[in-house]
């Protein structure tokens, strides 16, 4: 078995992490952090997970922080100060924050804050991109979740003549936000709106530009929060397309072929179907007038972060990548 341990256990993705490394076949779960409720049992704190583990939360000091594999799962900016620690004294790492996905120069500029680890090798954990670097990588940061949806809808087309105009309009549950309430995800300021932020200097941005921007593309994005608890729908606009219907549909049916993962349909996919589960699902592709639509549906807190960590730590330990994975959404 494969010792697993989760640095910030008791966040969205923490406990998303737990939960499928508890059901994992080759996972054992080692420890999991958190500076509130260290000693405090995994089970009363997350009582979805009683009965799977009679485990405690630790704190995340240095002597706490043994396993093969470890996974951080804290604020960006704060991954940074366990993650040299880690990659020194465990065998594989994932980061789920921020702070490794783009280059160092340009995370500083993005998240107004200074590196303390800058530069450190690693392999961005896109898996359906870069499956064949992950194999061989020892530390991954596991990407965005806006990024995920919207870069996996679009992949397929970036060989294409005529697009360099890319649109991703994304509706996000508020679960992307993390475990703690704020203002603007107080029940009464999301319940029957839909709020656009970030209209149009997003984060993700950067990191969407880096995967799909080459070429001096253009990349724009718009995010709205939705009344939703979990799931991403991204609508990508593309503009100026010069291929049909049914060559794009093909394109993409031929492009993920092998992603087990990918789940790719003429049908509109909604974000019931994916809910739960670390599937993508791809679909629309309609055009007209030279704009092609497609639209992607994940769940934020498994395909946009703790399963596609899984995903990848199942490659990085040479394992098949559906193991504690290959499970339906909660539809409806
Ligand atoms: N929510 C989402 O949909 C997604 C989130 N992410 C990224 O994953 C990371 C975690 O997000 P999320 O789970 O939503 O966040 P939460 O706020 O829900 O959880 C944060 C976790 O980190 C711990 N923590 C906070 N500060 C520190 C610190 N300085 N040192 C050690 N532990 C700390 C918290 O516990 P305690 O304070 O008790 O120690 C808690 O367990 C973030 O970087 C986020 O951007 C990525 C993709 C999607
Ligand atoms: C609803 C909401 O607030 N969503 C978050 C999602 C980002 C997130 O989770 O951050 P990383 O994926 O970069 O770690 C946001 O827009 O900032």
């Amino acid at each position: 078995m494969i010792e697993a341990g989760v640095v910030g256990g008791s966040g969205y993705t923490g406990s998303e992490l737990l939960r499928i490394i508890l059901n994992h076949p080759e996972f054992e779960l080692k420890f999991a952090t958190s500076r509130s409720y260290s000693g405090e049992r995994i089970g009363d704190i997350l009582p979805s997970l009683e009965r799977l583990t009679d485990q405690s939360f630790v704190s995340p000091s240095k002597e706490q922080l043994e396993g093969d594999l470890v996974f951080t799962a804290v604020p960006h900016t704060k991954a940074m100060e366990y993650v040299p620690y880690l990659v020194e004294n465990c065998s594989t790492v994932v980061d789920l924050s921020a702070d490794y996905r783009i280059p160092t120069r340009e995370f500083e500029e993005v998240y107004g804050a200074q590196h303390s680890d800058p530069g450190r090798e690693c392999i961005y954990g896109l898996t359906e991109l870069n499956r064949e670097k992950i194999a061989v990588s020892s530390f991954v940061a596991n990407p965005g979740c806006f990024p995920t949806g919207a870069c996996l809808s679009v992949l397929p087309l970036l060989e294409e003549d005529g697009v360099n105009r890319i649109l991703f309009d994304s509706k996000t549950g508020i679960s992307g936000a993390g475990a703690k309430p704020t203002e603007s995800t107080h029940f009464p300021n999301v319940q029957e709106e839909v709020s656009p932020y970030n209209v149009t200097s997003h984060r993700h941005l950067s990191e969407m530009k880096m995967v799909v921007g080459g070429n001096n593309r253009d990349v724009y994005f718009t995010p709205h929060i939705i009344p939703s608890t979990r799931g991403i729908l991204t609508t990508s606009h593309l503009f100026d397309v010069s291929l049909d219907e049914d060559e794009v549909f093909k394109l993409f049916k031929d492009y993920y072929d092998d992603d087990y993962f990918v789940r790719v349909k003429k049908d509109v996919p909604k974000l019931s179907s994916v809910r739960g589960s670390n599937f993508v699902d791809i679909g629309g592709f309609e055009i007209k007038e030279g704009r092609l639509v497609v639209v992607s549906a994940i769940d934020n807190l498994v395909k946009g972060a703790a399963g596609q960590a899984i995903q990848n730590a199942n490659i990085m330990n040479n394992l098949d990548e559906k193991l504690g994975l290959d499970y339906a959404g909660l539809s409806p």
